[in-house]
């Protein structure tokens, strides 16, 4: 029977929240560097076990919620809760700032056993939930859908017949706002069924182990924790010259609510959120004219990926650039003018060009949030408005030296601007917290951009995997294929698309990879699996992948490569 097979498994684990009948010592004397860690991780559901708690196997992930969300649903129907702190401290772990970072720092905390508040000065969720992952890749899901629509080569291939798509903004941007909802609300709640404590208001660190909060009007309230993570995130960068009014110029987080699609609009910046909302604004039927700093489009990629990228994302597409040049000034819309952007030379500062257009996002990069974080109280000297972290996620002071019990994850360190690195380092702080030393591998850390077709990477491009390589004294080489060469792809009428790994033959060892094409941000995580536990490509090569599946794109790059030994 299985409930048999699941409560012998289960049985001996603790009782969830019975911490302190297993460990006499919890709550009281803690011999000094001893954790309460890790004792519920199987009887929180991570794997679906009868709770040994509440005798309920607890339900599996809900669909379509990031694994944290998820894993903490399955904990609280376990039955978990918050524990009891250590000696002498309101909380094992304080953190401020409850976006993806601290939720998934906060979750891990809890399974863990450490008593956890968390502090919000705003909404729960942060950018990824409210302004950002979650609401762009919902108008991205309406972008790819309107571009099969109106691709009439790609539907006559496969011998369908559509006849005049269309869509209704608003209900476009309501399905962004109710994914929001939901996805925030799911993310409020698994915390507060799990037991963390949700304090609201704006944290300020005031001292070692020692956090302020409050409510503009009320009166602040001090709380002690043994340990305190920094999880602030960030916000639009905006160059000086460049006037938001929210209406005609903004940033993601005013485009995101689909107000009006202009007839013309200018992005600046052609990153990330640039080449995301050029993507949505071309298939909702907008002329784009990007403004790009830097010599290239895209310059962030792999350099053989952005030409593919242009190729396919931007040439075919109603959109025109200017690069090698800064956006110096830019004036709203007002009383029947458009939108007035002057152009000056990256290099020279000399006047290029001006633009009129009907709206210009702005997309230059975002920046750390860590204003009244009080981190002058701890000398702590921010750069360029990150917050200085070793690569344990601790907090430098203006001395180099270690502030004790002090982390900072996610985007107000700058290391990786990601919801998942956010997340993945605040698991990784509280592994550290549980005393199981751990340092994350940040070049396993994969990036998607979720164009159509989407771009994926992880690990070093081929120029900084040719700078490695001359440095360190040792051979790389480059295996390709496309997308072509894969039935599924052909399939699906989808063959444009191209992968490329950067290896070490000697060794066997991946140092990036690169797709764009049908799915990539999915199929990446075979390769950052790979790096993340050091699988070599000997072993990768003989894998097996279902056919006819687009996974095989990653099983032809493995099978063609070209090792020593
Ligand atoms: C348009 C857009 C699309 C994106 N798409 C993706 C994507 O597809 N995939 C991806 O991986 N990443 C994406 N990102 C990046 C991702 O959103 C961020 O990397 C991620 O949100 C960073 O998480 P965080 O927890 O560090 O900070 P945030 O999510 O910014 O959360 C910080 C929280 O701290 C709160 N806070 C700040 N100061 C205080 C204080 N003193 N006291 C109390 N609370 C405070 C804030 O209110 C906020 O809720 C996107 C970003 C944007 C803008
Ligand atoms: N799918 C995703 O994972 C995703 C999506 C959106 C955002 N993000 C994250 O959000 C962060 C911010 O994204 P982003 O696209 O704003 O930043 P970005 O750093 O990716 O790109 C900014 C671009 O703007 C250019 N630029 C800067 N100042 C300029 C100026 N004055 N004039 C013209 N060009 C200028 C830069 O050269 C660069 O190409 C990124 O770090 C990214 O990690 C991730």
């Amino acid at each position: 029977m299985h409930s048999a097979i699941s409560l012998s498994v289960a049985a001996p684990f603790p009782a969830a929240g019975a911490r302190s009948d297993a460990f006499p010592l919890a709550g009281g004397l803690r011999p000094a560097g001893i954790r309460f860690c890790g004792l519920r991780r199987e009887a929180l559901g991570l794997r679906r076990l009868r709770s040994p708690a509440t005798g309920r196997i607890p339900p599996a992930p809900a669909r379509g919620l990031p694994r944290t969300v998820a894993a903490a649903a399955a904990a609280a129907a376990a039955g978990a809760g918050n524990g009891s702190p250590a000696s002498g401290f309101d909380y094992d772990l304080v953190i401020i700032g409850a976006g993806v970072g601290g939720h998934g720092a906060a979750v891990h905390a809890v399974e863990n056993g450490l008593k956890t508040a968390i502090i919000e000065g705003d909404v729960v969720g942060g950018t990824c939930v409210n302004r950002g992952c979650v609401p762009s890749k919902a108008l991205l899901a309406v972008s790819g859908r309107m571009r099969e629509l109106h691709d009439e080569h790609h539907l006559k291939s496969l011998g369908l017949k559509v006849s005049s798509p269309g869509y209704d903004r608003q209900g476009v941007a309501d399905h962004a706002n109710n994914l929001v909802s939901n996805i925030r609300s799911n993310l409020t709640n698994s915390m507060k069924a799990l037991g963390v404590d949700i304090l609201t208001g704006v944290g300020t660190v005031v001292g070692t182990q020692k956090v302020r909060y409050g409510k503009v009007g009320l009166p602040d309230k001090e709380i002690t924790a043994r340990d305190i993570i920094i999880a602030t995130g960030s916000v639009p960068f905006v160059p000086n010259g460049i006037e938001i009014d929210g209406k005609t110029v903004f940033t993601s987080d005013h485009a995101l609510k689909l107000e009006w699609v202009p007839d013309w609009i200018a992005i600046v910046g052609s990153g990330y959120i640039g080449l995301e909302f050029s993507d949505v604004y071309t298939a909702l039927g907008s002329e784009v004219t990007f403004v790009e700093a830097l010599d290239q489009l895209m310059p962030g990629f792999d350099p053989e990926i952005g030409k593919l990228a242009q190729r396919i994302l931007i040439n075919p597409r109603k959109i025109d650039y200017h690069t090698g040049v800064f956006a110096k000034k830019i004036t709203p819309a007002k009383d029947g003018k458009p939108v007035l952007i002057e152009l000056i030379d990256a290099k020279t500062k000399e006047p290029k060009d001006t633009l009129e257009v009907d709206a210009a996002l702005i997309a230059t990069g975002r920046a750390p949030f860590t204003k009244g974080l009080g981190l002058e109280n701890i000398n702590v000297v921010t750069q360029r408005g990150f917050v200085p972290v070793d690569e344990r996620m601790r907090v430098m002071d203006a001395n180099g030296n270690l502030v004790p019990h002090l982390y900072c994850i996610g985007d107000a360190n700058g290391k990786l601007m990601l919801a998942h690195a956010a997340s993945a380092q605040g698991i990784s702080v509280v592994e550290q917290l549980c005393g199981r030393d751990n340092v994350l591998n940040h070049l396993s850390v994969p990036a998607a951009c979720f164009t159509h077709p989407e771009i994926s990477m992880v690990g070093l491009t081929e120029p900084q995997a040719r700078e490695k390589a001359e440095k360190e004294g040792f051979e790389i080489s480059v295996a390709k294929t496309s997308f072509k060469a894969n039935t599924k792809a052909l399939a699906e009428n989808e063959g444009e698309g191209f992968a490329k790994l950067i290896y070490r033959p000697d060794t066997g060892e991946i140092l990036g990879v690169h797709i764009l094409g049908l799915h990539a941000a999915d199929l990446i995580h075979e390769a950052s699996n790979a790096i993340a536990l050091g699988t070599r490509l000997q072993e990768l090569k003989v894998a097996v992948h279902a056919h006819p599946t687009l996974s095989e794109v990653l099983d032809e790059l493995f099978k063609s490569t070209k090792l020593d030994t």
